[in-house]
């Protein structure tokens, strides 16, 4: 097949559709927005050139006559190739989109190519503005309005104003630190969580997060935003249970002026705000069955029209969805669209709940705390005594991470001095609960150490048998874990003793002589301890 190029592109595309009148239309669509390309016409083609040669990015047809588009996908993917990949698919096949998205691919298009949409999704792939788009934009628009010239210039203005939708949608500043970087935790769960996302984030499927309210499902979301193509674009959160029965075509889709009462400008909605950008729908489950069909029907066509509107508009964006609920039992029970929900569940991520990973609940608790006493000004950032710490981990917060925040905003403005302390918390010992953490003993006074609040913890685990480890957590330094078991060992007969180091050393069966060399050796004074002379 034929290959093409244009001075100083910097994007290679292969094409792989075997109807030559179709070949030669995107070649000559793709050509004019300065693309290098080459085409194949098979299968075995296609293999040829990619094993002969890496592109920015593969465009096939899903029917093809040795086999399918699939094909190319899983090739590409067994041997961890980088190229993005766009399937086109039939009209109608929603199984072969939803398929090749599970496959891998970053977006589908489908037939008949609306070129325009074409070239926006080929652009968006690569990270760039499709150039002849660029090109209709009339001159007279508000600069406002007008989309970014270039991805760079993008880049440095991600939150231009624009007429926002009226309610609802949180379309916040730039974070500083990337959501992926926020996503605090060690445990097993958290790191599956945290490959799973840079994994769909290379991709335009969408992605349905489920899990109990507040355990982190924007967070997520935010994350597979911050690691995509799109991370420059913006990012708008719904939350879809928060929008009168009455007003969501409006905020969904925007109003022109004059459609309704009051509607006195025009006004873009969620869609044209999330446009190049992700749409976040949050509380997906809780949107009535009529603004289902209507969600649908723009995900399917990728366009909205405006309430008022006598065109509809083309739109791009990610769609994201949260719940908490079991939506396949909402679907089963008739009060969630089958259709909408295989839609928008093409891949399904798990957050789970605090309880199942709270060895997470240190370093998640030190970072929160980090980001609050910051917002409120308060310097040092206080630190969580051990019994405190220890008492968190008991707790199996139903309200996950954002009870934890609430939790230690309070606690927060109880202490207000360096350490929070576990009266701080104000968590009653009825709703306490040892079995969490493997057994941690509750009276675990455990000595405060500089190495942070997790080591701490590790020290109480260790404490209380090494049994309870898991495997994630074996020390990578062995004689310095067991020197800093030993030394909190030896504190707390100490302190339990009321510092005298005879009967300190007896509780543990060691003679004086013996305690002494210990304190020594690990640097515990008596100054430290107020031990006393015996
Ligand atoms: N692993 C984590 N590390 C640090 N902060 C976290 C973590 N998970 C969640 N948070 C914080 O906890 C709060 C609640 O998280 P988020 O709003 O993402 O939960 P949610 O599951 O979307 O809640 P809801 O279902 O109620 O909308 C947020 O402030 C978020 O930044």
């Amino acid at each position: 097949m034929s290959s093409a190029s244009s001075p100083g592109s910097a994007f290679s595309l292969l094409v792989v559709d075997d109807e030559p009148d179709l070949r030669t239309l995107y070649e000559l669509t793709l050509m004019r927005e300065g693309y290098e390309l080459e085409t194949a016409g098979s299968v075995a083609d296609a293999l040829a050139r990619l094993q002969r040669r890496r592109y920015s990015a593969v465009i096939t047809d899903m029917r093809l006559p040795d086999g399918s588009g699939l094909d190319l996908l899983h090739w590409l993917d067994s041997q961890g190739r980088e190229e993005k990949t766009l399937v086109i698919t039939a009209y109608g096949s929603s199984e072969n989109a939803v398929e090749a998205l599970k496959a891998g691919a970053y977006d589908y298009l489908t037939k008949p190519v609306d070129l325009r949409q074409f070239r926006q999704v080929v652009a968006s792939a690569l990270g760039r503005q499709p150039q002849t788009v660029r090109a209709v934009v009339p001159a007279n628009l508000p600069p406002a309005q007008q989309p970014p010239q270039t991805f760079a210039q993008a880049a440095k203005e991600p939150d231009k104003e624009r007429p926002a939708p009226a309610t609802v949608a949180r379309v916040p500043a730039m974070p500083s630190m990337s959501a992926l970087s926020r996503l605090a935790g060690k445990s097993a769960a958290i790191q599956e969580l945290r490959s799973l996302i840079e994994k769909v984030s290379r991709s335009m499927a969408p992605v349905l997060l489920q899990g109990e309210s507040g355990t982190g499902k924007e967070l997520v979301a935010r994350a597979i935003h911050d690691s995509g193509v799109r991370a420059r674009q913006r990012f708008v959160a719904v939350n879809c249970g928060a929008i009168p029965e009455q007003l969501l075509e409006a905020e969904f889709f925007g109003y022109r002026k004059g459609a309704f009462t009051g509607a006195n400008e025009d006004r873009e909605g969620f869609f044209q705000a999330a446009d190049g950008g992700t749409l976040f729908l949050d509380e997906i489950g809780d949107l009535p069955l009529a603004m289902q069909s209507k969600l649908l029907r723009s995900i399917q066509e990728r366009s909205v029209r405006p309430v008022g509107a006598v065109v509809e508009a083309a739109v791009n964006v990610r769609i994201l969805s949260a719940t908490h609920k079991d939506l396949g039992a909402e679907v089963a029970a008739g009060r969630f669209r089958q259709d909408l929900f295989y839609r928008l569940n093409v891949i399904q991520l798990r957050v789970p709940p605090l309880r199942e990973r709270i060895e997470d609940v240190p370093l998640i608790a030190e970072r929160v705390l980090e980001r609050i006493a910051g917002d409120a000004g308060v310097s040092p950032v206080p630190r969580l005594t051990p019994t405190a710490l220890v008492q968190l981990t008991r707790y199996a917060f139903p309200g996950n991470v954002r009870e934890l925040e609430n939790l230690l905003h309070r606690a927060l403005a109880l202490s207000g001095g360096e350490w929070i302390d576990a009266a701080d918390l104000g968590l009653p010992e009825s709703l306490l609960d040892d079995s969490l953490l493997g057994g941690l003993d509750s009276s675990g006074d455990l000595m405060v150490d500089d190495a942070g609040l997790a080591r701490n913890l590790d020290l109480a685990k260790a404490s209380n048998g090494l049994s309870n480890l898991p495997p994630s957590d074996l020390p990578t330094d062995l004689a310095r874990f067991l020197d800093d078991v030993e030394r909190d060992i030896l504190l707390r007969a100490l302190m339990q003793h009321r510092f005298n180091r005879t009967a300190a050393g007896a509780s543990l069966g060691l003679s004086l002589r013996q305690i002494r060399y210990r304190m020594a050796r690990l640097g515990v004074t008596a100054d430290e301890v107020g031990a006393s002379e015996e």
